[in-house]
């Protein structure tokens, strides 16, 4: 057994490719010693758009022509000095001007020394550019060369390539400015063009008008009742997935848990989303193959070097390409029979629409939609489902890959989970009470989505000049907000790289989001465009946990492939997550009665365990009460930290 920075004891086992907090022995992690250890070969200039998948991580820099690291050259100053160049070339004039003894020279020197204090004013206010050993960044996942730039340029700096550059900003403040505070001044420029093809003009590649609209229809479906039920839904799903699992654990075979959080991800998101049962947990079919080979293409362009996709001819001719073309026809005729399905469903059902409505028969988002009258295009109601299936399925299925696999390197932590599951939970269904009381399992997963933000990078386009302490970001600028680099920085975190769930304080605290954090932790963005299913999401990722840990022990499968990150619209791993699983004994009590939360008193009288909570603007007062709002981490905040 190895030892964490956090005194927590780690597996040796435990293949730490993937920047988690273990002292073992690792080729690379994001940490200023582990730089040195890793000697790749250069042999093409830096890809920041380059397709990652398939290539094995490597957090670091290979040593420059000079044999130097990047933590030696950032030690040694080289990138310590923003001053200006000028000012620097003249500083020998200066001086020895300085020391003429007939006065004339020391009045000169003044002089210089003036105009010299404004250049540096003046250079002050340049952003920093990316220069030199930028070409010698290997083949590591996109966030990975940024957070090593990051620890030598600073908060913000210009990443240039040949026609194309970034700015990359790594600083809580800035992205506040950029999403809460000046965010009527940025698109989502780049990722609206790269998902156009997918998303169309749904909610997240959606700017202006269009995006106000859709999203004050959408948001309202995503109501306490809703969500209430969604969480008897994850349990359904969660315990179907574990019946499969327990045909592995018999057999003794390992399981590729990213695999198995995908499909579950894709199932509830399904049924949630527009009452799809993809089943995709047990078998494979037609629909489920094209969804993913449109998530995957989705991913594919948005780490392609070049839209080679938009070359005439290239959509009949590239056989990817036109893969794409047929998996799309076939999601879309898909949906169009369930919005057909849908439409007749709510005018045979007659029921009035009020404000949380829900119907038995059909409690998706997509049948909200439709009841509510809202009168859009069915090639826009499509837009919406695709964006919510791509934005709900990839990120949570992230999420409970990268926790489980902390869980696994962090025995004792997943010890405390399973205590606390038993305790709640015990052996009998979970409801939406026990989303306040599951608070040690809820912390691991504020963690998890700490350590590996999905997405490691946020969007942006200036469509106006912004200045930044005195730097000016030019109106046309693409933006990279790094969450990956502000979750990990240490100017902002004790300890970053390390897994502890209890660094957010005490359990009956708030739970962490970008407001009670300032903008240091941004799992689900923020601003206006901060996520709206937020807390679904969270909802959806500690039920799944929670049930798992009350089946199972997971550990690192030993003649497992290691576990490293690579770049998609989300962080997956280069081979899997292969997990040998060890059945528990589930304890036959029955946890704590539901009702034991004082929230679940309320919860009964009004369908929702979230009714008494009172409403906290958490981004920016876009709040859900207009439309426009998500809330998890006011409404769990509050649930928290209830009497
Ligand atoms: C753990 C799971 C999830 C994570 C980590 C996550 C993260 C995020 C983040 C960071 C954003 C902001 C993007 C930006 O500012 O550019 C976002 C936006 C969004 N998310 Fe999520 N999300 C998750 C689950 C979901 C689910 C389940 C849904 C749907 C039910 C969803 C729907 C959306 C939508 C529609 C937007 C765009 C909002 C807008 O631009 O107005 N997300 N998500």
């Amino acid at each position: 057994m190895l030892t964490s920075r956090n005194g927590i004891a780690a597996p040796t086992g435990c293949n730490n490719q993937a920047g988690i907090p273990t002292q073992a022995p690792v080729a690379c992690q994001p940490k200023a010693s582990a730089y040195q250890k890793c000697t790749r070969t250069l042999t093409r200039p830096f890809p920041l758009a380059h397709k990652q998948r398939g290539t094995p991580v490597c957090h670091a820099l290979k040593p420059s022509n000079r044999q130097k690291t990047l933590d030696e050259r950032i030690l040694s100053g080289e990138f310590g000095d923003k001053g200006s160049t000028k000012e620097r070339l003249t500083r020998p004039v200066r001086k020895f001007l300085a020391s003429d003894p007939t006065g004339l020279g020391r009045a000169l020197a003044l002089q210089l020394a003036r105009i010299g204090r404004v250049w540096k004013g003046e250079a002050a206010k340049k952003m920093p550019v990316a220069r030199g050993d930028i070409r010698e960044i290997v083949d590591a996942p996109v966030f990975i060369p940024l957070y090593n730039l990051y620890r030598a340029y600073g908060k913000i700096f210009k990443l240039s390539f040949g026609p194309k550059s970034f700015v990359v900003v790594s600083d809580p403040a800035y992205a506040k400015q950029i999403l809460s505070t000046n965010s009527i001044k940025y698109s989502k420029g780049l990722l609206s063009e790269i998902l156009d093809f997918v998303m169309g003009t749904g909610l997240i590649p959606a700017d202006g008008e269009i995006w106000k609209v859709r999203r004050r229809a959408i948001v309202p479906a995503l109501h306490k009742k809703y969500v209430a039920s969604m969480v008897d839904m994850f349990g359904d799903c969660a315990l179907h997935g574990c019946n499969n699992l327990d045909k592995a654990v018999k057999e003794g075979r390992s399981v590729n848990m990213e695999n198995y959080f995908s499909r579950l991800a894709l199932d509830i998101i399904g049924k949630a989303v527009f009452n799809y049962d993809f089943d995709s947990l047990t078998h494979d079919d037609p629909v489920i193959e094209a969804v993913y080979t449109v998530l995957r293409e989705a991913e594919h362009r948005s780490t392609a070097p070049i839209a080679y996709w938009e070359f005439p001819g290239a959509k009949q001719i590239i056989p990817r390409q036109r893969d794409c073309v047929q998996a799309l026809q076939i999601v879309n005729n898909t949906l169009d029979e369930l919005i057909a399905k849908s439409k007749k469903l709510v005018e045979e059902e007659e029921e009035e629409f009020v404000e949380e409505f829900l119907s038995e028969a059909d409690p998706s988002i997509l049948h909200f939609l439709i009841a509510s009258g809202d009168q859009i295009s069915s090639k826009q109601l499509r837009d919406d489902l695709m964006t919510m299936l791509v934005a709900g399925h990839e990120t949570t299925a992230a999420v409970l890959t990268w926790t489980l696999y902390l869980l696994a390197c962090h025995p004792q932590i997943a010890d405390r989970v399973r205590q606390e599951v038993d305790e709640v939970l015990g052996d009998r269904k979970v409801t939406i009470e026990d989303m306040r009381e599951l608070r040690f399992t809820t912390r691991v997963i504020n963690e998890g989505m700490r350590l590996y933000p999905q997405p490691p990078v946020l969007i942006r386009r200036a469509l106006e000049d912004d200045e930044f302490d005195g730097i000016t970001v030019p109106k046309n600028s693409d933006i990279f907000i790094s969450v990956w680099n502000l979750h990990r920085s240490d100017k902002h975190w004790d300890d970053p790289d390390a897994f502890n769930p209890d660094r957010f304080g005490p359990l009956d605290g708030v739970i962490p989001n970008e407001v009670t954090t300032n903008f240091t932790y941004l799992p689900f963005g923020g601003g206006k465009r901060k996520c709206i299913g937020d807390q679904f999401a969270l909802f959806e990722s500690i039920v799944a946990l929670a049930m798992l840990s009350r089946r199972y022990e997971f550990s690192l499968a030993p003649d497992a492939p290691p576990v490293a990150m690579t770049t998609g619209a989300t962080i997956h791993t280069t081979n899997g997550l292969y997990m040998s699983i060890t059945p528990r004994k589930v304890p036959p009590s029955q946890g704590r009665p539901p009702a034991a939360s004082s929230a679940s008193t309320e919860a009964s009288k009004s369908s929702s365990a979230h009714a008494q909570v009172p409403a906290v603007a958490s981004n920016g007062g876009m709040h859900r009460a207009n439309g426009n709002g998500s809330t998890v981490g006011a409404e769990l905040a509050a649930g928290a930290a209830r009497p």
